[in-house]
């Protein structure tokens, strides 16, 4: 029962990772789900092209779209500066609860503030609730069928300014076709696709990178 799994997770993170290390968490987290139980983390091959292109951005500020467990929220914050911040969004309280034990287990719960709340009802509040002028990076996996929503909420609550980057996840598998016509037809973003593949799998997937024109 998937709720149960991410506690499973969560204790396979306390038996085989090192308090504080991040590093050992991302493995922990990567090795169950791949030889034990598949879960919809961004996963490890996937997750080289996001450290990559977070590396790139360098962002002070960062929003997360879809918490899950938290493990693309730990490789995000790995990689954040002193001082920068990233924000993450759950609206399921039990998937919530595993992710604030597992960031914590990393050791960045300083550098991640955790919301728990629909991502609709969230965005609007951000610059009020956290002093967020913009976000310079946003990581979409949520629900696939919000992302074009949720980033026209971003836009319209000026909460991404020229340079600021998406990076979508599930592009292909599940797919988000919308999104893709969306960022790719407009001219308002400079869109690049990142081929990879499916967490855990050989089934093809990949990252939607785009930068805002303003
Ligand atoms: C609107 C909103 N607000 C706040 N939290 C939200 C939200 N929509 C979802 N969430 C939260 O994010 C998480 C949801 C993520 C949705 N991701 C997926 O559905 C997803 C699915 C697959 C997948 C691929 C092939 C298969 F055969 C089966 C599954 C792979 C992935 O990488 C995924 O991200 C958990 C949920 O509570
Ligand atoms: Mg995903």
């Amino acid at each position: 029962f998937a709720l149960l799994k991410n506690t499973r997770m969560l204790k396979a993170v306390q038996k085989n990772a090192t308090k504080g290390d991040p590093e050992s968490v991302i493995s922990a987290i990567d090795y169950y789900c791949r030889h034990k139980e598949w879960a919809m983390n961004v996963g490890d091959e996937k997750g080289l092209i996001l450290d990559s292109v977070l590396t790139e951005v360098n962002p002070s500020t960062a929003l997360e779209l879809g918490t899950y467990c938290g493990y693309s929220t730990v490789r995000i914050a790995r990689l954040l500066s002193p001082g920068s911040k990233l924000i993450t969004v759950e609206f399921n309280p039990a998937f919530a609860a595993v992710a604030r034990q597992i960031i914590a287990y990393a050791g960045l719960q300083d550098k991640v503030t955790l919301v728990e709340g629909p991502s609709g009802d969230l965005i609007p509040k951000m610059k009020a609730r956290f002093g967020i002028k913009s976000f310079d990076f946003v990581f979409l996996d949520h629900w696939k069928d919000r992302y074009v929503p949720d980033t026209k909420l971003l836009e319209d609550c000026g909460l991404v300014s020229e340079g600021s980057v998406l990076l979508a996840d599930n592009v292909i598998c599940p797919g988000a076709p919308e999104y893709l016509k969306y960022v790719r037809n407009s001219p308002r973003y400079e869109s690049r696709y990142y081929k990879s593949n499916l967490e855990y799998t050989k089934v093809e997937d990949g990252l939607e990178k785009s930068v805002f024109l303003g």
